[in-house]
């Protein structure tokens, strides 16, 4: 295993996230269920790691927690078939998608892209590598999160519309993938607002945890 995917955050290569891929998150913010995947970018200046804070960005006035599963894409994948994906998983980590939802909103509103509701600085924290054989099942990992000891999401990737394969085997027919590169696989439902002072607990099942407070 390369030191540069357990270092996936010094590496720091593109981070990729799919929007609305489990049912009841896209119907709890009204969204249509998409009928194929899509995609939106995060800087790689918006990692973060444990031990730093999420800061509530300049003028937000809601910011969300989503908590979704991680791939580290392990070799370059450009229009790779399904059947081929699992030998281009590097490894997993957790992360946190946040989300200035006020801002997404009045950018979906306008047409407007999500640059900056998505992007901002500490916009993605993420645990530590986690090796592809810790999870030999990507689609039956449950997700949860809660927020100062209250349970706020609790799901399982086996509620995803388009299982990490199809994702990473879609997003490589149309960008090339390359070693480092990330994939945020979208978030379950019970998406919902922080404060300053909060603190999030989130993981994948037991394998792996974190923990980030809200500054
Ligand atoms: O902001 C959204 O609802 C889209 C998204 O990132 C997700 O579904 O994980
Ligand atoms: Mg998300």
């Amino acid at each position: 295993m390369s030191s540069k995917l357990q270092n996936f955050v010094k590496f720091g290569r593109t981070i990729i996230c799919v929007g609305r891929n489990y049912r009841a998150h896209a119907s709890e913010l009204g969204n249509p269920i998409p009928s194929e995947p899509f995609v939106f970018l995060k800087p790689v200046s918006s990692y973060i790691t444990q031990g730093q804070d999420i800061k509530l960005p300049l003028g937000a006035s809601e910011i969300h927690h989503e908590v979704e599963l991680g791939v580290v894409i392990g070799s370059r994948c450009s229009s790779v078939t399904e059947s081929n994906i699992p030998d281009h998983i590097g490894g997993y980590f957790l992360a946190l998608d946040m989300t200035d939802r006020n801002r997404q909103k009045s950018a979906q509103t306008k047409g407007l892209p999500w640059t900056v509701a998505k992007g901002f600085d500490t916009a993605c924290p993420v645990s530590d590598f986690v090796p592809k054989d810790r999870i030999p099942d990507p689609q039956n990992v449950d997700l949860w999160l809660k927020v100062n000891g209250n349970l706020r999401q609790s799901g399982n990737t086996k509620l995803m519309i388009f299982p990490v394969k199809k994702l990473i085997s879609w997003i490589s027919e149309r960008i090339t993938l390359e070693e480092g590169d990330v994939i945020l696989t979208g978030t379950p439902e019970g998406v919902g607002p922080v404060r300053s002072g909060d603190i999030i607990e989130c993981g994948l099942g037991d394998i792996t945890k974190m923990k980030y407070s809200i500054k």
